[in-house]
């Protein structure tokens, strides 16, 4: 009779299920690098069998500087960051994938931002046709309009901060920028989102626990984006047992349902519309968020609002100071417009618009600091997406950093150098065509709705601070910056600074 001896690895069943396992890990590892439809294009080979790539550059806040690296050394335009995920260094696809609407959001990594997890806001939605009647709901708050009858409460916030600046500036105390322009963005987005301040400009030396925390929290987005099974697994840990990022976005979940129940116990009365007034106000039944889509939404606006307009406050403001033609320039515009110091801190939005330097200035540090540098995932439609005669099939998620325009060599000469001038005419005018090409706030349906908001604390608060201080910094001028999903300066000792007051 025929008799076969089996090995004994065949009899042991563990052993069956790690050779299984291991050979399906080969097989996938293989089609990814050879046979996937996306093999042919160039970037580093770990990207193309997993997310560790980007996570791990993510984590240490060089993603975009390596792509851009890639780009300028490899001459490659299109890169493979993850087994499916292709970026793009070049402008024109920038515009494609944002601006035509033919692509929605990658879900995957924007549920990553969700707070709380269950609940889809403006950010987070991805299907155009439901994300449409949100935007339109929440974007009467944030029209031109609306922002200008906001101006009470922009000018309420910098008399704070003025007045902390001017006790800074007697005593000669020194100052993070970088710390002191988040705090007051962060409290004044964190008025409108929930009726109440996060108290960051009352902190000692503007180092504040609310800024600490969004720093701890984003510092596990690379995570939360890429690997939501590990997040799963993390939520079933006792709290103690989670990292410390992961019980920072929980917190942070609590907030808004924490300002909601105060704002309806004590019906706050202010000066200006707020999120929760009009968010949960309407004369439609069905467009009445309920109260968790309403602290959702807070959220996101407090998230989205906060860090960003601070970061090109404090990095526009670095490059103001070291540069003193520009300072002086801005300074004279500044006097010539706002001869008190009365008169700046009242100033309005629109009239701020006519001051051309100061427009340049504004215009120069969005496109400088590019806050939101990290790339934005978006998913190709239905019969693929054909880009300078390359196929790239449907179900690619593509994205193209706002960097890859904001410091194009193709569309601004010397990108690298904040130049207000970039923003005048010969006579001296500002060049409204050139918004067209700063993609800061993104582009398209789903670019920023706050951009009306930042807008006009960008310029309220570069004209204050500008008039009524200068600043005494060291080092060469030059910045180098980390991607952590926001722009953060690589050592916060280069945003130190003195700061003097000019004004009485
Ligand atoms: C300089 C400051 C700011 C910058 C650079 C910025 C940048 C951006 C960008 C690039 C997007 C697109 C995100 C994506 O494609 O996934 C975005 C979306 C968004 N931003 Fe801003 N933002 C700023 C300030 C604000 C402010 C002040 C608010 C709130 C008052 C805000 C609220 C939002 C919201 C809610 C979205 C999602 C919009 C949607 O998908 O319909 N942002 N922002």
């Amino acid at each position: 009779m025929l008799t076969v001896d089996l090995h004994p690895y065949f009899l042991n069943p563990t052993a069956t299920l790690i050779a299984l396992a291991l050979s399906t890990c080969a097989y996938r590892i293989i089609y990814l690098l050879f046979f996937h439809p996306l093999a042919s294009f160039p970037g580093p080979r770990l990207a193309a069998i997993s997310y560790w790539w980007k996570a791990l550059k993510w984590r240490n806040g060089t993603v975009t500087r390596e792509l851009q690296e890639m780009h300028r050394t490899r001459g490659w335009p299109i890169i493979r960051i993850g087994p499916n995920h292709l970026s793009f260094w070049d402008p024109d696809a920038y515009k494609e994938i944002y601006l035509t609407h033919k692509f929605r959001k990658y879900s995957t990594f924007y549920d990553g931002f969700q707070s709380p997890a269950e609940h889809r806001t403006i950010f987070t939605i991805p299907e155009p046709e439901l994300h449409a009647p949100r935007r339109r709901q929440l974007s009467a708050l944030l029209s031109r309009q609306s922002v200008i009858a906001l101006e009470p409460l922009f000018h309420e916030m910098f008399g704070v901060f003025t007045e902390k600046l001017t006790v800074h500036a007697k005593e000669n105390i020194p100052l993070n920028f970088y710390n002191a322009f988040r705090c007051l963005t962060m409290d004044t987005v964190c008025v409108f989102s929930f009726g109440g301040s996060a108290g960051c400009l009352q902190a000692d030396k503007f180092e504040a626990l609310p800024l600490v925390a969004v720093d701890e929290l984003l510092s596990g987005s690379y995570i939360r984006a890429h690997f939501p099974r590990i997040i799963k697994f993390l939520n079933l840990l006792p709290r103690p047992l989670q990292p410390s990022w992961q019980r920072g976005f929980d917190d942070v979940a609590q907030i808004g349902a924490v300002f909601l129940q105060a704002y309806r116990s004590t019906q706050p009365s202010h000066k200006y519309p707020i999120l929760f007034d009009a968010a949960s106000h309407t004369n439609n039944a069905e467009s009445t968020l309920s109260d968790d889509q309403l602290v959702a939404e807070a959220n996101v606006f407090f998230g989205a609002g906060g860090d960003t307009t601070g970061i090109a406050l404090s990095i526009g403001s670095f490059y103001i100071a070291h540069d003193r033609t520009v300072r002086d320039r801005l300074f004279d515009e500044l006097v010539a417009a706002y001869s008190t110091r009365h008169d700046v801190l009242q100033a309005g939005w629109v009239e701020l618009e006519k001051l051309p330097y100061l427009s340049a200035c504004v215009h120069e540090s969005l496109r400088i600091s590019s806050p939101l540098p990290g790339d934005l995932p978006r998913v190709v439609s239905e019969g693929g997406w054909k880009f300078n005669g390359v196929q790239i099939p449907e179900g690619t998620i593509v994205s193209a950093s706002t960097v890859a325009v904001n410091w194009s060599e193709k569309i601004f000469t010397d990108p690298q150098a904040f130049k207000p001038e970039r923003w005048l005419d010969s006579n001296g005018k500002f060049r409204g065509d050139m918004d067209n090409w700063l993609v800061s706030f993104g582009k398209g349906q789903r670019s920023c709705i706050g951009q009306t908001f930042a807008m006009a604390e960008l310029y309220i608060f570069l004209a204050g601070f500008w008039r009524l201080f200068d600043v005494q910094m060291g080092g060469a001028g030059q910045l180098e910056v980390l991607d952590l999903f926001t722009t953060i300066p690589k050592n916060h000792d280069d945003m130190k600074g003195r700061v003097i007051a000019t004004e009485e």
